[in-house]
């Protein structure tokens, strides 16, 4: 097998990158994409209590372990499989149990803080950053947080004005010049989603064709 083709989706939180990476996902042939996602690299916490834990400013480069995760990303292109932490948003820490990764013909990498993440950055061929306005990405999250992540109403809004919001205009919205291509709207934009596919399909073509 060629190296692996390295393909980077950042984005504010709530602006769709995890919904538009399983729709590309889910429209490939079964088995040919790896996802790397950084979130599944916070830092280990074990050390700490629940209540010290949710007061962890989740949205800071500190919070993530990303010496372990370029180590992993690296790995991967030499052929290696890996061994990924698996995350809890429920419990602020990861759990005991890692998944298996394995170094397949695309890697897509996930994260709000990739494009910042020089080292990361270095890493990806091709760069696409979901551009999506924040009064959108705050109705999602709230959605997403109160049904999936087991989130209070107001614990979404004061980390959104503490956390959130701070680290996007500081770290995630200037990381935008370094995308290939911005896409719109995230998940329900089925135009990226389409065009994401036929390269992806016509990159697996050349490395079975190699
Ligand atoms: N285009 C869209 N329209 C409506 N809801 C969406 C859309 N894209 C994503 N969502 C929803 O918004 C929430 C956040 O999306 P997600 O893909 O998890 O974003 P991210 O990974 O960037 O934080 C999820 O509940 C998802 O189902
Ligand atoms: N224990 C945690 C860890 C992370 N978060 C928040 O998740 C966001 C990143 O995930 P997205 O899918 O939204 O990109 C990030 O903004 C953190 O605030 C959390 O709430 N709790």
């Amino acid at each position: 097998m060629r190296q692996p083709i390295f393909i980077g989706v950042c984005g504010g939180s709530g602006s769709g990158k995890t919904t538009i990476v399983n729709r590309i996902n889910s429209e490939v042939p079964e088995k040919s994409i790896s996802i790397m996602e950084h979130d599944a690299y916070y830092k280990d916490q074990s050390h700490l209590t629940y209540e010290q834990r949710c007061k962890t400013n989740y949205d800071h480069p500190f919070a993530f372990d990303t010496d372990l995760f370029v180590e992993h990303i690296k790995e991967l292109k030499k052929g290696s499989t890996i061994q990924k932490p698996i995350y809890d948003y429920g419990i602020h820490n990861r759990t005991k149990e890692t998944i298996i990764s394995e170094p397949k013909e695309i890697i897509i990498v996930e994260g709000l803080l990739i494009f910042y993440e020089e080292r990361i950055r270095e890493l990806l061929d091709i760069k696409i950053f979901v551009d999506t306005d924040a009064d959108i990405r705050i109705l999602r999250r709230i959605v997403r947080d109160m049904n999936e992540r087991k989130r209070s109403l107001d614990s979404v809004i004061n980390q959104y004005m503490s956390t959130v919001r701070p680290a996007h205009e500081q770290f995630i919205e200037p990381s935008k010049k370094y995308a290939d291509i911005i896409v719109t709207e995230g998940g329900n934009n089925l135009v990226a989603v389409d065009l994401m596919v036929t390269k992806i399909k016509s990159l697996l073509e050349h490395a079975y064709r190699a």
